[in-house]
């Protein structure tokens, strides 16, 4: 039935969920859970077009608009650094998103997935 068909979850839905908790851990704060709004960041919308954040990357593998790893991996990027073009340097915001980017990134790289999701094993 479509029931049972919707609650289907892919191998690459699972991955993803996965790696989208993993992330998630790496963002204590929660800077990134939720859309910056312009009311917490003023002229937000006027600088980042392409706003991305963990509740959408969420909704979009429920609704299984990621075709592959590296679309999801894009979406990441575009997180971390929409957060580093907005925020000046000095602010924990910036800083968090790079070293957030950084250590993402390498733990998504195809090579590195095993030993991410080692803990799944
Ligand atoms: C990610 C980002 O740019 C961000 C997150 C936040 C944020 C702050 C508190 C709680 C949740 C997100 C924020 N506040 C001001 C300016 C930018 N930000």
């Amino acid at each position: 039935c479509v029931l049972k068909l919707k609650q289907q979850k892919s191998p690459l839905n699972k991955l993803l969920e996965h790696l989208l908790r993993f992330l998630e851990k790496r963002d204590p704060h929660q800077f990134f859970a939720w859309p910056v709004t312009d009311d917490i960041a003023p002229g937000y919308s006027s600088i980042i077009h392409k706003p991305m954040d963990f509740s959408t990357m969420r909704q979009k593998i429920e609704d299984h608009e990621y075709a592959a790893l590296s679309e999801f991996t894009d979406d990441f990027r575009l997180m971390c650094e929409n957060a580093i073009k907005y925020n000046h340097v000095d602010t924990v915001y910036h800083k968090a998103a790079k070293r957030l980017l950084q250590l993402g990134l390498k733990h998504l790289q195809p090579d590195n997935l095993m030993r991410t999701l080692k803990p799944l094993s």
